[in-house]
């Protein structure tokens, strides 16, 4: 180990960590690598043959921060929760003035925003990044979402740059505004991923149960789908899935991987901030609730017999190019509606923390590198550099046009797997979504007649201005 040699320190050595601490020694940098399992430290040095030139593993937490050049910079990317916490404790009584602290890891921004007032008036600086595209993108290149003060920004700027995925020249990473900022778009990516994933899901619920398709069959569905409009990595690696053998019992993968979502909390997170600010992100709150459902398989299973047989109408799906585009107009819709929920929370939460969140930078970071890299990115990176106010991107010219056109095809959709009693909770939330959303009429006239007749909570009138209180008859139970 050599003293104040390192541009960089990592700690915690686990998927992220250690592929990140790769990118960063390959773009020229010197690592210092710290890991509460220490050994994992010197493996990765000693495992990683040209690149071990720029690899610092150290024993201790005190070798770590004094291999660090000054102002430190310390990388942490360890579990969300109590270990980034612990490992906070730990390393900032080493650290001075002007030294920065990263938390690269997912978090809730509520934390980054309760660790950035932790440090305030010490000199000592707090980074709240998101870091997207799992263990090849940490290695290769993630998208990158920073939040903290603008002048440090600065200062991380040349090592993130190169270290990012990069769009045709263009690097995936941004200062998106002060301290909880850069992991709360990392919380929305994540909700939109688990809408993403979840409404695939559905399509590949209907071509298994509506159309009786093989995995084979569906792999090139969803390759073809993959040149035209739904080009994304989801859509590619559904492909990949679909098209994978289990070479233990020769079946495609997915027919012997349990059907039982796992998830670390980043889609709950999403939706809690969607439901806070009053944004209706209904597609990514079925995302998360899906997964809920998905996990209570014996549960599942016992209300599967005991309703067996009811009676269903006919199914309606047909296996025609007609009908398989049909769920790629859907698909793709749905989705337009999700990103729309997804971009409508970040508008929120932009005005209600201060931040001027640059919505059209988000959709430019995401195009490569992340998990919901699309070509479709790029489109509503078009909307916000119009320059226009975009009050939701279902009101966006170009995106009015393509859900008016592709609208019909969810609503079949929805429709026939309601009638074949196929679930589709997230593409049914969408389609219920854009309905209500384009309602100019609503029904909560109702709902505020009746909190006013059991709580006097008062209404507004079409007719008059101010708030009014209705003398309601008397209701007895009974
Ligand atoms: N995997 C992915 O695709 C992505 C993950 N993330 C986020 O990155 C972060 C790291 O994830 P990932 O690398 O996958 O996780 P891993 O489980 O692979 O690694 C976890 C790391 O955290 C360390 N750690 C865990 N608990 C403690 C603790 N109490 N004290 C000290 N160190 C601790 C582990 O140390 P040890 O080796 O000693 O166990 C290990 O280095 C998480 O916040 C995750 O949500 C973000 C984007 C993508
Ligand atoms: O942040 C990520 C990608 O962007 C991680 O892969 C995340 O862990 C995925 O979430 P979950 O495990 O809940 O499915």
């Amino acid at each position: 180990m050599t003293s104040k040699s390192a541009d960089i320190g990592v700690l915690g050595l686990g998927t992220m960590g250690a592929n990140l601490a790769l990118n960063i020694a390959e773009e020229g940098f010197r690592v210092a690598l710290h890991n509460r399992t220490t050994k994992k430290a010197f493996d990765l040095r000693d495992d990683n043959g040209e690149l071990a030139a720029n690899l610092l593993p150290t024993e201790t937490m005190e070798d770590f921060v004094a291999a660090l050049k000054s102002p430190r910079v310390v990388l942490f990317m360890v579990n969300a929760g109590a270990p980034v916490d612990e490992q906070i404790d730990l390393v900032l009584p080493l650290l001075s003035p002007g030294d920065i602290m990263i938390d690269a890891g997912n978090a809730d921004f509520n934390d980054t925003v309760r660790r950035t007032k932790r440090v305030q008036g010490t000199g000592i600086h707090f980074v709240g990044m998101g870091v997207s595209g799992g263990e090849l993108g940490a290695r290769h290149g993630p998208s990158i979402m920073v939040g903290g003060e603008e002048s440090v920004w600065q200062h991380l700027k040349p090592i993130l740059q190169p270290v990012a995925a990069q769009y045709h020249g263009e690097p995936c990473v941004a200062w998106l505004g002060t301290d909880g900022a850069g992991h709360f778009v990392k919380t929305i990516h994540n909700g939109i991923e688990y809408a993403d994933m979840q409404m695939i899901a559905e399509i590949y619920g209907i071509l298994r149960d509506g159309l009786g398709l093989q995995a084979s069959a569906m792999a090139a569905i969803f390759a073809d789908w993959n040149a035209r409009g739904l080009s994304s990595y989801l859509v590619e690696i559904t492909a990949a899935v679909l098209a994978e053998t289990d070479p233990g019992t020769d079946k495609p993968m997915v027919d012997v991987i349990l059907d039982e979502a796992g998830q670390k909390g980043t889609g709950r997170w999403a939706v809690i901030e969607a439901q806070k600010l009053g944004i209706g992100a209904t597609t990514l709150e079925a995302a998360v609730s899906a997964r809920g459902v998905s996990s209570r398989r014996a549960e599942r299973q016992s209300a599967a017999a005991l309703y067996d047989g009811v009676t269903l109408p006919a199914a309606g799906f047909g296996g025609d190019t007609a009908s398989l585009a049909e769920l790629e107009d859907a698909l793709e819709t749905a989705k337009i509606i999700a990103y729309a929920q997804g971009y409508a929370t970040m508008a929120e939460a932009s005005a209600n923390f201060g931040w001027n969140l640059p919505l059209g930078e988000i959709a430019r970071i995401w195009r490569a590198g992340c998990i919901i890299r699309s070509r479709f990115l790029d489109d509503i990176a078009k909307v916000y550099d119009t320059g226009e106010t975009v009050v939701n991107l279902l009101q966006a010219p170009s995106f009015v046009e393509r859900v008016a056109r592709g609208q019909a095809a969810l609503r079949q959709v929805v429709a026939k797997a309601a009638l074949a009693g196929i679930p589709t909770p997230a593409l049914s939330a969408a389609l219920a979504y854009f309905d209500d959303y384009r309602r100019a009429r609503g029904t909560a006239n109702l709902i505020q007649g009746q909190r006013d007749l059991f709580g006097a909570h008062t209404f507004r009138r079409l007719d008059k201005e101010g708030v009014f209180h209705h003398q309601w008859p008397a209701i007895q139970d009974g």
